[in-house]
């Protein structure tokens, strides 16, 4: 009997749609509003909607903020604009303020009053899906269905191949593979191809017997035969040199490890994920990768978007951060605003470190939500000119903005800086321990604003 294709689920293991054959419904993403993070969808009914305090359209979580009267949205089809309807906080678009009256192009971040709106053309998967939170793990609608399609993959399949920038959560892409596979009983072994020296290499991966070289007293595991039963994790494979590369394809292809120094290979079994940031292919070309190890190991290969692509997960991953400094801290509409302008090339990865840092910073400053003011000003951004999307440069106009927009260091902020400083005799380590915050945090505080310590006093 033919199936009806009406039933037939799509790619989502957790039943998701996949996003193809559905009607693209625009609307606005709320991700935040007074001082709670959050993911809800408007769609954008006739192509407009009236946004202020009281629209039934936001439910029961309002903004006191807002006029009654706020801001109009509407999408021409290809495009968002806003219009401010003269509302007394003000509508601000990429962080500038519009003039009432006069319909603005929004394309990323929508301001109004204490709440942000992200405009999208096709708000239908996020309302299916929502978001959600799992172990710490936050996971949009685009996480949710690369990670249905990677359990769907680690059913019929031995290998996977993930690409994505640095810090974009490959390692938790990897992890639900091997969760999801029929190994998930046994081990997964996470190796940073990049970070091991390639003259260990091959003993770290396939093992070396008793006697191999000197020094070697004992039998030692390599991690193939450690993911034995389980899931290999190579986390930027095209790290390895070349030589290297030829024995683990033999691994893939025998289903063998032959430690150094043994003389009989051993069986393994086991699931290899592998990841990059660069296009293997290229690789392939340049002659960095084999081309016989790109085709037992690239493929299947899923996409892990960057950060600034999942806007969604953003406040919530801030939310959790500022939580993990300390439960009682909030966030700041300024803050979050801030953080879904910048473009993050590091990714959740530097979103974590550098959204601690100011809430440290806020700390210090008593402050109970932590502000825009208080990330540093190159954090999230480009290293260099070398970005040139859209989203960087857009992002890169509003950074050479900001210092015009950044307020000085409060004098209350600096007595205390000075304070701990005196008390700990200029030790700025000692002083950053007293302060509760990291040196290279104070360090920044203190550079950015001109102090210098009696040690820095005593160099010169
Ligand atoms: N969606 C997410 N929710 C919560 N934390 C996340 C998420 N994605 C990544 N992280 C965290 O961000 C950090 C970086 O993630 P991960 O190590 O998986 O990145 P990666 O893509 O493997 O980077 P690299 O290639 O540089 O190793 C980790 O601390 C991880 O727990």
């Amino acid at each position: 009997m033919e199936k009806d294709p009406s039933t037939l689920q799509p790619s989502g293991a957790d039943g998701g749609a996949s996003g193809s054959g559905e009607e693209k419904v625009p609307g606005l993403l709320r991700l935040f509003c007074g001082d709670a993070a959050m993911a809800e969808v408007l769609p954008l009914g006739e192509g407009a909607l009236e946004l202020g305090r009281g629209a039934a359209v936001l439910g029961e979580v309002q903004d006191p903020r807002m006029s009654r009267r706020h801001a109009r949205v509407h999408f021409d089809g290809r495009r968002f604009w806003v219009t401010d309807l003269g509302s007394q906080n003000g509508t601000f678009v990429e962080g500038k303020q519009v003039p009432a009256g006069t319909p603005h192009e929004a394309q990323r971040v929508i301001r109004m009053g204490d709440s942000l709106f992200v405009p999208s053309a096709d708000v239908g998967p996020l309302a299916r899906q929502g978001v959600v939170v799992r172990d710490g793990f936050v996971r949009g609608h685009a996480m949710q269905r690369l990670l249905a399609e990677v359990a769907r993959l680690a059913q019929v399949g031995s290998t996977l191949h993930i690409h994505g920038e640095s810090g974009a959560g490959k390692e938790g892409v990897a992890r639900a593979f091997h969760q999801s596979g029929p190994r998930s009983a046994g081990p997964f072994v996470a190796v940073n191809c990049a970070a091991i020296p390639q003259s260990l290499a091959e003993r770290l991966l396939f093992g070396a017997r008793r006697g191999a070289y000197s020094g070697a007293d004992t039998d030692a595991q390599g991690y193939l035969q450690a993911a034995d039963g389980g899931t290999l994790f190579l986390d930027e494979v095209v790290e390895l040199d070349l030589s290297v590369q030829a024995k683990l394809l033999r691994v893939l292809e025998t289903r063998e490890v032959l430690s150094l120094g043994a003389a009989k290979p051993k069986a393994v079994d086991l699931h290899v994920c592998s990841a990059s940031n660069k296009d293997l292919r290229a690789r392939v070309a340049g002659g960095q990768l084999r081309e016989d190890l790109y085709f037992r190991l690239g493929r299947p290969e899923v996409m892990l978007p960057p950060l600034r692509q999942r806007p969604e997960e953003l406040p919530l991953l801030l939310q959790q951060e500022v939580r993990q400094v300390a439960p009682a801290l909030g966030l700041h509409v300024s803050l979050v605003e801030e953080c879904l302008l910048r473009p993050w090339p590091g990714n959740v990865r530097e979103l974590r470190v550098e959204v601690r840092s100011a809430a440290q910073a806020a700390l210090l400053v008593g402050e109970a939500r932590v502000k825009a003011i208080h990330l540093s000003p190159s954090a999230g951004t480009a290293f260099g000119p070398a970005m040139s999307t859209p989203v960087a440069m857009e992002t890169d106009k509003v950074r050479r903005e900001a210092p015009s927009r950044a307020p000085p260091l409060e004098s209350e902020e600096r007595a205390r800086i000075e304070e701990a400083l005196r008390q700990q005799g200029g030790n700025v380590a000692a002083a950053a321990r007293a302060l509760g915050m990291h040196r290279t945090q104070l360090r920044r505080l203190l550079a950015r604003h001109g102090i210098t310590t009696a040690h820095d006093a005593e160099r010169d």
